[in-house]
C-alpha cells in the first residue's frame, strides 16, 4: 500500500520555494563553496549563541505542552527532552567555538532580525499556543539547520576544514534522525488537529521560514 501523504509533506511541497530559500541560503552556499567570509561566520556565531539561549525556554515550553497534552504514549516528551539535553551541550560548544574564533560573547548585541526571531519564540511560549502549533515551529527550526548544514557536508562540498565541526553539529545523521522524530510527532498531532489549528500551524511554519531567511541575511550581509 502507498504510504499516506502527511501534512508536513504537503506543506513542504506547497512552500518548496521558501523552504529552499531557508536551507540553501547564500550564507550556507558560501560555506559549502568554501568562499565564506570569516567575519560573516563570526557574526553568525555570536548571534546564534544569543538565539540558542532564547531557544531553550521555548523548547522547555514545548516539553511542558507535550506532557500536558496527556496522551503521550508515543514518547514525545523523551524526544523533546533529548533536544533540551543537546542544547545544554550546544551552549558549551558555542562558548568554546567563540573563544577559538576570538568572538567575545558577553559583548554581543542582538541585531534586529535576531531580536524579532527571539520575540517570536517568546510569543510561542504562551499557554494559549497549542502544542501542535509550537511543535511545528520546533520541528521547522531544527530541520532547517539540519538540512542547511548537512548540505555543507555532502561529498562535493568545499567546506573549509575549520568549519566542518560546526556543520557536523547540526548536519550529522543522528541530528537528522532526531528531526525525523520531531516530524513524526508533528504529523501525528496534525492528523487529529482541528482545521483552525492546522491553519495556525501552517502560518507558523511560514513565519519560521521567514525568520530563518532573515537570520541568515543578517549574518551574510553584515560584518
Ligand atoms: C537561527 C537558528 N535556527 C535554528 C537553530 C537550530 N536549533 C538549535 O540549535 C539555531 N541554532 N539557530
Amino acid at each position: 500500500m502507498q504510504a499516506k501523504i502527511t501534512v508536513t509533506e504537503t506543506w513542504l511541497r506547497k512552500h518548496r520555494h521558501l523552504y529552499d530559500g531557508a536551507t540553501r541560503h547564500p550564507f550556507i552556499r558560501s560555506i559549502r563553496d568554501g568562499n565564506i567570509d570569516i567575519s560573516a561566520f563570526k557574526t553568525w556565531l555570536g548571534q546564534d549563541y544569543i538565539f540558542v539561549r532564547a531557544f531553550v525556554p521555548f523548547v522547555a515550553s514545548v516539553l511542558t505542552k507535550a506532557y500536558k497534552g496527556s496522551d503521550d504514549g508515543n514518547g514525545d516528551v523523551e524526544v523533546i527532552l533529548g533536544g533540551v539535553a543537546a542544547l545544554h551541550d550546544e551552549i558549551s560548544w558555542f562558548k568554546k567555538e567563540a573563544f577559538k574564533w576570538g568572538v567575545q560573547l558577553s559583548s554581543i548585541v542582538p541585531q534586529k532580525a535576531n531580536q524579532e526571531y527571539c520575540r517570536f519564540l517568546e510569543s510561542l511560549i504562551s499557554p494559549e499556543v497549542e502544542y501542535t502549533v509550537a511543535a511545528v515551529a520546533f520541528w521547522a527550526i531544527e530541520t532547517i539547520y539540519q538540512e542547511s548544514f548537512a548540505h555543507c557536508l555532502e561529498d562535493d562540498s568545499k567546506t573549509p576544514p575549520e568549519l566542518k565541526e560546526t556543520c557536523q553539529r547540526w548536519g550529522n545523521e543522528s541530528f537528522g534522525e532526531y528531526c525525523n522524530s520531531l516530524r513524526n510527532i508533528v504529523d501525528r498531532q496534525l492528523e487529529k488537529a482541528s482545521d483552525d489549528v492546522i491553519t495556525k500551524a501552517e502560518a507558523t511554519l511560514l513565519r519560521v521560514l521567514e525568520h530563518e531567511v532573515d537570520f541568515w541575511n543578517m549574518s551574510h550581509r553584515r560584518t
